[in-house]
């Protein structure tokens, strides 16, 4: 390849299968949210990848749902904008486990809402297989999206074949320039990023209803007055029932004290400053199908 190509890549696929991961790998940072559980990824952003030859802008999205509420709907209109606008689709299955209907009706949804973008198919998470069960599921992949599609085995945790993926992805991208400078690594807003760490530390160990009642707020970023080298955060966490105030909160306190201790550490990675971080929990009930909260909250 002696051109330069660029473009924008979105991983899409079941909950679960290592999109977040895989775009962490890619970029080098953390940047996604990645949580063992489904369904953390709310928010589109973007990890862009710098090769000499290459520039792919990674577009991470919520998972496709059949929605039940204003914030499902919402969620699926963001996606579907997406798929139209990326230059490519890779469509994430991992290796443990069997291609099913949800992978079919994901490709579906893509096909019938962007039939002219690329399809790529990434098989996730290869180290947790033997070699007879990549080799499976590459011709499970194969039979499910064509022989045309390039489909390509990877392990993000392990790092294993993502100089490869990026190389396929850079191959079937556009010849065009480099969008951002090189060093950028996301056009997110700080806040963003501060605000899905936040959430994330809030959802550890938390059961499935909370996540999509668990919203979270950047009040306020300032400077610690004469100080340089620390910031306040002030950040306002919305759920929906005053009985989830509760598991957020914790006894006594206690489970809020710790989420705040762990995303401290986490937003202090990200900012290579130090934080003093304050967080609140507020009850907006329903504010998952009410239009106006939902504005304010962001989506
Ligand atoms: N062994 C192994 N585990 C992985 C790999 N990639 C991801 N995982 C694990 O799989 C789980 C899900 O990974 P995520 O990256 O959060 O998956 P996701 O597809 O972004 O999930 P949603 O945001 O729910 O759509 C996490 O527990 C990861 O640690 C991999 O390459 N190998």
């Amino acid at each position: 390849m002696s051109e330069f190509h660029s473009g924008f890549v979105c991983f899409v696929g079941r909950p679960n299968t290592g999109k977040s991961t895989l775009t962490n790998a890619l970029v080098g940072q953390k940047i996604a949210i990645t949580s063992s559980r489904p369904q953390t990824t709310r928010h589109t952003i973007r990890g862009i990848v710098h090769r000499e030859h290459a520039q792919l802008i990674l577009v991470d999205t919520p998972g496709l749902h059949r929605p039940r509420t204003l914030l499902g709907q919402r969620l699926n209109d963001l996606v579907r904008d997406t798929y139209s606008e990326v230059d490519v689709i890779a469509l994430c299955i991992p290796a443990d486990e069997k291609v099913g209907p949800g992978d079919r009706w994901i490709l579906e949804q893509i096909r019938h809402m962007a039939p002219k973008t690329t399809v790529v198919g990434v098989v996730t998470k290869i180290d947790k297989v033997g070699k007879q069960q990549i080799t499976e599921q590459l011709l499970a992949v194969s039979k499910l999206l064509g022989p045309t599609c390039e489909i390509v085995p990877v392990s993000a945790t392990k790092g294993e074949q993502v100089e490869v993926l990026v190389d396929v992805l850079a191959s079937v991208m556009p010849e065009g320039p480099a969008f951002y400078p090189d060093g950028e690594l996301t056009d997110e807003p700080e806040e963003t990023l501060m605000a899905e760490l936040i959430r994330e530390a809030a959802l550890e160990g938390l059961g499935d209803e909370l996540p999509h009642s668990l919203a979270v707020v950047i009040e306020e970023v300032v400077e610690r007055e004469g100080r340089t080298d620390m910031l306040d955060v002030h950040a306002l966490l919305y759920v929906e029932r005053s009985s989830q105030k509760g598991i957020v909160i914790g006894k006594g306190g206690a489970r809020l004290r710790d989420v705040g201790t762990a995303a401290r550490a986490q937003i202090e990675k990200l900012l290579g400053t130090k934080v003093f971080l304050e967080l609140h929990v507020k009850v907006a009930k329903d504010w998952q199908r009410d239009p106006k909260q939902l504005g304010r909250l962001g989506f």
